[in-house]
């Protein structure tokens, strides 16, 4: 989230900022108690296996949400950008991911088929299915994208830092999100949500108005992104009251 990672760009953009100004918010979902227990080894596997059924439900509807998004940016017509290729390419992580969770859940005895989504992953999901209508703006949208995939590869790459205790069995979870590639990954979404925000803040279309709008309204996004990605961590650790507490 440095200058560091974008060599050539003299200027953070939009999202830094949005980091900046909500960095205890940012730490609270990149920082929870569920990863920072996987990074000191002493997380509760049946929390893992927990999380691991309803992040499933939430990676299926998180497939169409990515779909939206790249139809959004085909709807932009601009060729050049790149876009789609980086979207598309999000989808392709999907689908390994998605056989990845099947092969995960058998290995820890988890029945897929049998996991009900919990509230606060029925909530994430609605609010995918809201940002997926045809009327939000690409530029909103993509910043939701950004976020939601940054908070996970900010969080597991915490987990395989040096230093960190991450029980064996677990590390390949973390790799999924926390390698260097996803985290590439992670910068060309973020470079264009910056792009767009940028083009918005800017007001070069005569719609000022409506681009200013919608700055605001990623950024409420933005924040809303971090706050089911809480709830989300704490349905995990079974701070909400579904399970008792680790004593
Ligand atoms: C709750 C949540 N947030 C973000 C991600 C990462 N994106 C796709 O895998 C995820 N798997 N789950």
């Amino acid at each position: 989230m440095d200058g560091k990672s974008n060599p050539g760009v003299p200027y953070d953009g939009m999202t830094d900022t949005w980091v900046k100004k909500h960095r205890l918010i940012y730490i609270g979902a990149t920082r929870h108690p569920f990863i920072l227990s996987i990074r000191d080894g002493t997380v509760d596997l049946s929390a893992f296996k927990r999380w691991l059924g309803q992040d499933y439900i939430f990676v299926r509807a998180f497939v169409p949400f990515v779909a939206s998004v790249l139809i959004k940016a085909y709807k932009k017509g601009d060729e050049s950008s790149g876009d789609m290729e980086v979207i598309l390419s999000g989808l392709g992580s999907l689908n390994d991911e998605i056989a990845w969770f099947k092969q995960e859940a058998s290995k820890w005895g988890v029945d897929l088929s049998q996991v009900a989504p919990e509230k606060p992953t029925q909530d994430y999901c609605g609010f995918l299915e809201e940002l997926m209508r045809p009327e939000v703006d690409y530029t909103v949208a993509m910043a939701a994208f950004w976020a939601i995939e940054a908070v996970y590869q900010e969080s597991f790459a915490h987990c395989l830092e040096e230093g960190s205790k991450t029980p064996i069995e677990l590390q390949e979870a973390c790799q999924r999100w926390g390698n260097d590639g996803f985290g590439r990954y992670c910068s060309s979404l973020r470079n264009i949500a910056d792009r767009q925000l940028e083009k918005a803040a800017s007001g070069s279309v005569p719609l000022v108005k409506v681009s200013e709008d919608a700055v605001s309204k990623a950024e409420v996004t933005f924040l809303r992104v971090l706050e089911y990605e809480v709830d989300f961590w704490n349905m995990s650790c079974g701070t909400d009251g579904h399970s008792a507490p680790k004593p």
